[in-house]
């Protein structure tokens, strides 16, 4: 776990060398899959003091197993991913502008063009508004099951990013490193989609073709987006 807790460290650090987040916004975590254990930011500890040591370890269901600080209190939404999306081995949250910013407008980000096929499969998806219950309930957890109804059954690893109504972009990919790549990625297409739609009110996007060009041939995968 140490390894893991290394890498968790350095994927929090490069959300903030990328802009990203602000003070002590957002949050990074890692799952070890052969332990089922996460590694996950400390609560409120702002990054420039954060340690490998500072991070906190939990099980699958939340129960920390190491670690004297607090865990993000992001954790349960990121355990509900992790729970959900096996393939996964990184999650981010983050407040990124642009990314926040159609989040806010409960708008998903449609496909406009290449720099977003290249890496979204279709449109980035955008939660419904959660209920004033499940706000008052277990809300974190309620963030998880609301990311996870937007994808339908969409391969999680095909547009690895969704919108969190009201609330801020949670990004993944297969290991933590990757899910910050995913996040920079996601907020250079979130400022481009702003100004298109600027320029361009009525833009159709990018074609079936086009994106199926630029998609496959980045990953070399069959699609299941728009098959089933
Ligand atoms: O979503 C939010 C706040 O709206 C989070 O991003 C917090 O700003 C980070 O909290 P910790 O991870 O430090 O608990």
């Amino acid at each position: 776990m140490r390894e893991l807790r290394e890498q968790v460290l350095e994927a929090n650090l490069e959300v903030v060398r990328r802009g990203l987040v602000l003070y002590t916004f957002g949050n990074v975590s890692g799952i070890s899959r052969t332990d089922g254990l996460v590694v996950i930011k400390p609560s409120g500890v702002p990054y420039e003091r954060m340690k490998a040591d500072d991070l906190v370890i939990t099980d699958l269901d939340g129960r920390q197993v190491w670690g004297e600080l607090r865990p993000s209190s992001d954790l349960a939404t990121h355990l509900h991913l992790y729970r959900s999306f096996s393939e996964i081995g990184g999650v981010v949250h983050t407040h990124s502008e642009f990314a926040t910013s159609w989040a806010q407008a409960r708008r998903e980000i449609p496909p406009l063009g290449t720099t977003h096929a290249d890496y979204f499969y279709g449109p980035v998806p955008v939660t419904r508004k959660l209920t004033t219950a499940e706000i008052e309930g277990n809300y974190v957890h309620a963030t998880g099951v609301a990311i996870v109804e937007c994808f339908g059954n969409r391969d999680p690893l095909e547009a690895p990013a969704a919108l969190v109504a009201d609330h801020g972009p949670f990004c993944w990919g297969r290991s933590p490193d990757e899910a910050v790549h995913n996040a920079v990625v996601l907020e250079s297409i979130a400022r481009m989609a702003t100004y298109t739609v600027a320029l361009r009110p009525d833009t159709s996007g990018v074609s079936q073709a086009l994106m199926d060009r630029h998609y496959f041939r980045k990953h070399g995968k069959t699609a299941t987006y728009g098959q089933s």
